[in-house]
This record gives C-alpha cells, sequence and structure tokens, in this order.
C-alpha cells in the first residue's frame, strides 16, 4: 500500500479514502475475499467476543456464510462446550429452523419471531421425532389473540424441499450455485420466501429465499470435517492452560487470548500457555509494532489490534490512552506481516467502508462488534421504543455490567475494587435497520462494499488489495462529501 503524500500524524478510517486505479478485474464477483490466516475463514469478517453480539445464533450464522465468530470469555466452560457441539450439530447450508409445537400459543411464536429473520415459523409434533406439521406466518400471529394456540393458526406450506434435493457442502462450489440459481428461479416463481426442508417427514432444514441466493454465493468456514467453525475467547487470569486446553478439546476451532492491555507481562505468561495447541492462536489488543512483536515471540499466530476505537469504549477519554485505528492497523500489520503472521483489526467499524480501509492496510480479517448487536441473531432481547422502533440493548465488556456479571463469584471487597475500572458504557441501544435486520444483510452489504473497493484497486486476492492500495487523506468536508443526501439543501 501507499500514501497520496505520506501523513503527518495518525488516522482513522474517516480520515482516509482510496484512489482507483486501473483494473483488470472484470466482474466483482471474481474476487477473492477469503482470509489467509490460517483460520479458514471464507470472508474476512470475525463477530467479536461480546456478550450482547456472539452466542450460537450469531456465530452459526456468520460461519454459514463464510465468517468467524468469538464466544466471549465470560461463558462458563461447559456453555462454551454446549454451544459449540451445537454449532457443530448445524447444516453448512440448511438454515437453523425456528420451530413450535402445536400445543404452543402465539405468544411463542412472537417471541421466537424476533430471534431470526425468516418470515415463518415450523411446527413439529415434539422435538424428538421432528416429525413436520406445517408452518405458521409471522403476519399471521401478529394481531392475533396471544394466547391462541399454534394448532389453530398452523396451515400447510407452500413448498417443501427434499434434503436430498439440495446440493451438498462437498459439492464444488459451482456446481452448488447451479442447482441454487435453479431452485432460486423455482422459489421465485412460485412466491415462496420460506420452505421446511425434509428427510421423510422429518423437518431437517429451511431455506429461505435470501439463504438459496446466500449459498450460491458465499462458502460456508467449516472444519476439516466439514462442521461450522467456531473461535472463542479467554482473559489473561487463571488457570490459562487448562481453560484453553478444554476449549479445544470441546471442538473450538480458533482461540483468542484477549485483554484490554495486551502488551503485558501477563498476557506474555498466558500465551506461553497455550501455544502447544493445534489451533490458531490470536492474542490482542496491541497498537504497537512493538506490542506486535512480542506478541508474535510469545506464540501468537494473529495479533488483535486496536485500543480504543470501540463503539462502547472509554478507554481514550478515561486514560488518554489508543491510538487512531487505520495508523494501529497500518504499524501492526506491517510488523506482522514481516514476521509471516497476521493482524485483524478490532473495533470502530460503523460502515463497509472501513471494512474495506482496513483490509487494504493489511488486516486479514475485521471484528465487528456493535454493529451486529443491532440484529435478529445477537443474543439480546429485541425492544421495542415508545416509537415503535425495534432495537437491542449493546454494552461494553469493561462497562460496570458486564464486569459485575464477571465477578460474581469474587467477594464483596475484590467486586467493588474491580468495578472502579470501568472502561465501557452499560446501556447503548442499537436500532434494527428496517431494510437490513439481519447480519446476513449486514454481511451482503460489508462483501458486496469489499469486493467492489478491490476491483478498483484492480485487486482479485485481499493480498492483492493490500499491495496495490493507494491511500489519501482527506478533510472532514472529504468525507461528508462522501455521504449520500437523503433531502434537498
Ligand atoms: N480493545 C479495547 O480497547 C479494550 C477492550 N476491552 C475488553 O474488555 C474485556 C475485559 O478486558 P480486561 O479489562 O482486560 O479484563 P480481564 O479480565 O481480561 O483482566 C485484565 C487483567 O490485566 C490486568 N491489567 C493490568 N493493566 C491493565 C489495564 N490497563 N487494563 C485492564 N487490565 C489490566 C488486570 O489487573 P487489575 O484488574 O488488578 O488491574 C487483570 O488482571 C475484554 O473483552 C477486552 O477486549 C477493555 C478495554 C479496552
Ligand atoms: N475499551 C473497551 N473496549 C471494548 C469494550 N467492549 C468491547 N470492546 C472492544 O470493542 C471491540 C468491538 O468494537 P465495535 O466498535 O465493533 O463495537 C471489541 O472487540 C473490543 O475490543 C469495553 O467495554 N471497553
Ligand atoms: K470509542
Amino acid at each position: 500500500m501507499q500514501f497520496l503524500t505520506q501523513p503527518r500524524t495518525d488516522l482513522t478510517y474517516s480520515d482516509v479514502f482510496l484512489v482507483p486505479s486501473r483494473s483488470e478485474i472484470t466482474s466483482r464477483t471474481a474476487v477473492d475475499i477469503s482470509a489467509q490466516d490460517g483460520t479458514g475463514s471464507q470472508i474476512p469478517v470475525v463477530a467479536a467476543n461480546m456478550n450482547a453480539v456472539t452466542g450460537r445464533r450469531m456465530a452459526e450464522t456468520i460461519a454459514r456464510r463464510g465468517g468467524l465468530g468469538v464466544l466471549p470469555q465470560d461463558l462458563p466452560l461447559d456453555e462454551v462446550a454446549s454451544v459449540t457441539s451445537w454449532i457443530k450439530s448445524r447444516h453448512p447450508i440448511f438454515e437453523t429452523p425456528l420451530w413450535v409445537t402445536p400445543q404452543d400459543r402465539v405468544l411463542d411464536v412472537l417471541h421466537l419471531s424476533a430471534k431470526r429473520n425468516h418470515p415463518a415459523v415450523a411446527v413439529i409434533d415434539d422435538p424428538e421425532s421432528r416429525t413436520f406439521r406445517g408452518v405458521v406466518l409471522v403476519t399471521d400471529v401478529e394481531g392475533a389473540d396471544h394466547f391462541t394456540s399454534v394448532s389453530e393458526l398452523m396451515r400447510a406450506p407452500v413448498m417443501t424441499l427434499g434434503a436430498d434435493e439440495l446440493p451438498a457442502v462437498s459439492t464444488p462450489m459451482a456446481e452448488r450455485a447451479d442447482v441454487l440459481s435453479e431452485l432460486y428461479q423455482r422459489m421465485h416463481q412460485a412466491q415462496v420466501d420460506y420452505a421446511p426442508v425434509l428427510d421423510g417427514d422429518r423437518l431437517v432444514g429451511v431455506m429461505t429465499l435470501s439463504g438459496v441466493l446466500r449459498s450460491s454465493l458465499y462458502a460456508p468456514g467449516v472444519d476439516d470435517q466439514q462442521r461450522l467453525h467456531v473461535a472463542a475467547a479467554i482473559g489473561v487470569n487463571g488457570d490459562v492452560k487448562g481453560k484453553a486446553e478444554a476449549l479445544v478439546e470441546s471442538g473450538v476451532d480458533c482461540l483468542v487470548v484477549d485483554t484490554a492491555h495486551g502488551h503485558q507481562q501477563k498476557m506474555l505468561d498466558a500465551l506461553s500457555q497455550v501455544s502447544h495447541l493445534k489451533v490458531p492462536v490470536v492474542a490482542g489488543n496491541v497498537v504497537t509494532a512493538d506490542g506486535t512483536n512480542d506478541l508474535i515471540d510469545a506464540g501468537a499466530d494473529i495479533i488483535k489490534v486496536g485500543v480504543g476505537p470501540g463503539a462502547m469504549c472509554t478507554t481514550r477519554m478515561m486514560t488518554a490512552v489508543g491510538r487512531p485505528q487505520l495508523s494501529a492497523v497500518l504499524e501492526c500489520a506491517a510488523a506482522a506481516r514481516a514476521r509471516g503472521a497476521s493482524v485483524w483489526a478490532d473495533g470502530g467499524v460503523k460502515h463497509p467502508r472501513d471494512v474495506a480501509l482496513a483490509l487494504a492496510a493489511g488486516a486479514s480479517q475485521v471484528m465487528i462488534g456493535s454493529w451486529f448487536s443491532g440484529t435478529y441473531e445477537s443474543p439480546g432481547d429485541m425492544v421495542v421504543d415508545s416509537s415503535g422502533r425495534k432495537y437491542k440493548e449493546n454494552f461494553g465488556m469493561a462497562s460496570s455490567r458486564a464486569v459485575s456479571a464477571r465477578t460474581r463469584e469474587d467477594s464483596a471487597y475484590e467486586r467493588a475494587r474491580k468495578a472502579l475500572f470501568e472502561e465501557g458504557i452499560s446501556g447503548s441501544k442499537m436500532y434494527i435497520d428496517p431494510d437490513h435486520p439481519s447480519v446476513e444483510d449486514l454481511l451482503d452489504r460489508i462483501t458486496s462494499g469489499v469486493r467492489s473497493s478491490m476491483t478498483y484497486a484492480g485487486a482479485s486476492t485481499l493480498e492483492e488489495f493490500h499491495e496495490r492500495a493507494v491511500f489519501g487523506v482527506q478533510s472532514a468536508s472529504g468525507y461528508e462529501e462522501g455521504r449520500a443526501v437523503a433531502q434537498s439543501w
């Protein structure tokens, strides 16, 4: 990468733009956006290890589209093991259905319908047999009496699919896309946007119309047994070796050792406890070449970069410590690349352009928290405000809310002591974008933005994107000029 003119100050994403250059790439779909950092991610997007961001649904959904979810360090080990085995039992192509039984009520359907962006909930006899009975449309339950039973509203689906009609995950991508594009046409013509997938009379999945399209475009992120992959985080305290080994034993594919100040002795000690593990080890957070080199020396494969850019983060206001994120990524990526290691750019991403900039600056992947918390798939409950807008609550991992939950078992004194060092906000409303309510909608926007950005630079891989990128520094009005104008001036 290069700058048009060498900057004299540290910069963040909004401070820069990318200059287009001559391109031989004929289509935005012809570029490869898989991450080359040993994680097997097919798109360079990671869901952050934050309690309000990544749970089982987020990790599953993002892996099906080629990204990676990191389960937070606050989940007990047995819970991580159960979530991991659940994710690994999900189908890499069929979407996971929301289901109720005929005895359930409208209330149950309404509660479930906020969990995924599906237009219907399947009805099965019972969770063991999973014998398929019909569907309840979300539009049918809206406005219905909350205690009406599912059996009264249930209807036959317009279309069902046999599991053997759909391609297997081992089917080559081009062949898979052919089958799925035909299926898309069939569903579109029949005006069907939701089809249960059956094996005999057993419900094994669903395909939504947008899911069919996505499965033809995105390859899932899988382990060596073709099961969806997942990462998990640990902190630097306690029995790091024991915890890390237990996570890997339970099937976690990538380990993230995470603390606010990654360039500290406790982190180096923690890394010495986990470098024998046969999964990629990510460590952070740091913002300097020195920090990057020390963590690589201690055994990390991937360095997580970012102090203070996070939307829930008050570190810079509390301590003045951190560094504008683009410069942090540039410096750490250069250091890591010189050692054959990689960096993840963590925090501060609000638009697809920020992802493109981090990748152009040399990151192998980009970690996103708050933006993803305002989606159907994040773990929080959907709340409706007084004006009828839907939102979810988000909070920082160093906020009093997270710290008081994390230190539940400590003595009152220890809890009070730890509560003093609050570096995050406890309550933030993340509104659901009505046009892009699902994390998959956000992934569509991010990946199409990145693909397009790469072709403007004439790059067919992320490696070439980093090599060819030309950055310019812009004024605040330069940034403003790039924004769309929603009404006349
Ligand atoms: N990327 C970022 O900018 C930041 C991210 N976070 C996130 O918050 C979560 C909690 O992290 P964390 O607060 O590190 O908690 P951890 O539970 O991981 O513990 C951090 C340990 O490091 C010690 N420590 C020494 N110096 C510092 C320091 N400057 N800041 C924090 N701990 C320090 C602490 O000791 P003692 O308590 O005795 O001081 C404690 O033992 C993580 O998910 C982290 O990623 C938090 C802040 C910034
Ligand atoms: N200083 C703090 N940083 C935090 C806290 N919780 C999370 N984080 C960091 O933010 C990123 C995600 O950034 P976002 O802009 O996408 O939300 C996350 O991965 C952490 O590194 C916190 O309480 N304080
Ligand atoms: K911030």
